[in-house]
């Protein structure tokens, strides 16, 4: 399919015991073999051969292991050669810039794995997995990542394609051959319930996929409040690090200071924001409409009061426009007080915090955690949610009265976006843009 031979270091460029240079393709055996020293051209796959790298001259450059698989069992299903060096930066590109000048081509980011999903090994969730493995920071990460290049997204995904297929099938023999009057005729009545159950199935999975994606990336969290209530000593003590500038000025954060926290296995994206309130100073309103925009984004909401004061208008109205948000409401400066109401009650000043980590692990563990956390692209859940768009729309047309046949071309586009996840239906620009996030000689 592709009549160029790729190359491309697959280990890091950083000092290293040992590092592999790959190269994969019809010529892989050739062009290495233009600078080894021992004969690989009828060397078995999966075999791993001793010998040295050899310059023009013959004069030896590293002493190496070369391994050997053949096509069409390999990574890409193309012969792959796999020359494992010593680790240096520089031995391991002088090894590339040879097999480069013997023919091989520079690979592009993620290119043997897009030959591997061209030539039909994996489909373009498992590609999407082995990126992702390579980005996983935590167990959870790294079990989805597992689970999906072994195929499970097509395992759960298939079988709605399949309910799609069959209703479009059902529909077809309607419109084709209205004269078979022993053939069925799917009607509304059918239809709709169908229509409800597939919604429902839908739903689950993307409840199941959101819950992958926060336990995967961390939750988006937001520190909001009035200027001077203490977001910023609050950001210092989750951090356990002074981090942001605390002042007892009103306005002295104006920008958006970032900080990431683990709570058990819980991780939390941290903003702290410029405080809130109408302020006439030209950077603070900056800073001001910064955090406006971070709200709207942000997944969950700490909303900071200053507990030694009676709340105010600006407060009330903070708590307004949070009420829609997953959100914390959180008293801070206990210490000025003797005793207090009921709520998460802090002083961030003196690091105790400890009610505020409990509610925001807890608010983790009920609302997150999945036991089977799958799907975290971000991609694919666009995609699932697009076919859940289109059959809402069918939904309502049927319930409106609109007879199957007119609604087939929702159901028809609800299983392109399905089908897309596993870039069986694709548009080759995508696909590249895709691949090339990917890391390079994967
Ligand atoms: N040295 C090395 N280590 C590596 C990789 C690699 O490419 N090279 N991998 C790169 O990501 C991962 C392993 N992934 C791989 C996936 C498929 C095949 C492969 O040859 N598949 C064939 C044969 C399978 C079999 O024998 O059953 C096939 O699917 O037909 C190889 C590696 C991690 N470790
Ligand atoms: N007594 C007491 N004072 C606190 C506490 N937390 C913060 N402060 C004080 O409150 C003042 C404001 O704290 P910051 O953390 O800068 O407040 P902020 O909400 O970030 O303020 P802006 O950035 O202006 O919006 C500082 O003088 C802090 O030392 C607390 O728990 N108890
Ligand atoms: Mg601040």
């Amino acid at each position: 399919m592709f009549d160029t031979t790729i190359a491309a270091i697959s280990t890091a460029l950083a000092p290293g015991a040992i590092s592999i240079v790959r190269v994969s393709g019809e010529d892989a055996i050739s062009i290495v073999q233009s600078i080894f020293n021992k004969d690989i051209t009828k060397a078995k796959s999966y075999t791993m051969h001793y010998g040295y790298i050899i310059d023009e001259n013959k004069q030896p450059v590293d002493e190496v292991l070369v391994s050997i698989f053949r096509a069409p069992k390999t990574y890409t299903r193309e012969d792959i050669v796999e020359i494992n060096c010593h680790g240096g930066v520089f031995i391991t590109r002088k090894i590339l810039t040879m097999v480069l000048s013997h023919g091989a081509q520079m690979a592009k980011p993620g290119e043997f794995t897009q030959r591997a999903f061209y030539h039909g090994r994996i489909d373009l969730s498992q590609a999407e997995a082995v990126e992702d493995m390579i980005e996983a920071t935590n167990d959870t990460a790294s079990n989805m990542a597992i689970q999906g290049i072994r195929g499970s997204i097509a395992e759960l995904i298939k079988p709605l394609i399949e309910d799609l297929l069959n209703i479009i099938a059902q529909i077809e023999v309607n419109i084709d051959y209205p004269e078979y009057e022993d053939v069925a005729q799917l009607t509304t009545e059918e239809l709709l319930p169908m229509t409800k159950t597939w919604l429902e199935k839908i739903d689950a999975i993307l409840a199941r996929a959101q819950s992958g994606q926060l336990a995967k990336k961390g939750i988006d969290t937001i520190l909001v409040g009035k200027p001077n209530v203490g977001k910023s000593s609050l950001l210092n003590a989750l951090l356990e690090e002074d981090k942001a500038i605390v002042t007892d000025i009103a306005g002295t954060t104006r920008d958006l200071v970032e900080g990431q926290i683990h709570i058990g296995s819980a991780q939390f994206n941290l903003i702290d924001t410029a405080g809130l309130h109408a302020s006439t100073d030209q950077i603070e309103q900056i800073g001001i409409q910064k955090t406006q925009e971070k709200l709207k984004q942000a997944q969950l909401v700490i909303v900071v009061l200053d507990g030694s004061k009676p709340l105010d208008a600006e407060d009330q109205k903070l708590l307004d426009q949070t009420k829609e948000k997953t959100r914390l409401i959180v008293y801070n400066k206990k210490d000025k007080l003797e005793t207090h109401s009921e709520g998460i009650w802090i002083s961030a000043q003196n690091h105790e915090i400890d009610s505020l980590l409990d509610a925001m692990k807890q608010l983790f563990e009920t609302n997150v955690v999945n036991e089977h956390p799958l799907l975290s692209s971000e991609r694919q859940i666009g995609l699932i949610q697009q076919a859940k768009q289109d059959m809402l729309h069918a939904k309502a047309a049927m319930e409106m009265g609109v007879e199957p046949d007119l609604v087939e071309i929702d159901i028809q586009s609800a299983h392109d976006h399905l089908k897309e996840i596993f870039g069986e239906v694709h548009r080759e620009d995508l696909i590249d843009t895709l691949f090339s996030k990917f890391c390079l000689g994967k």
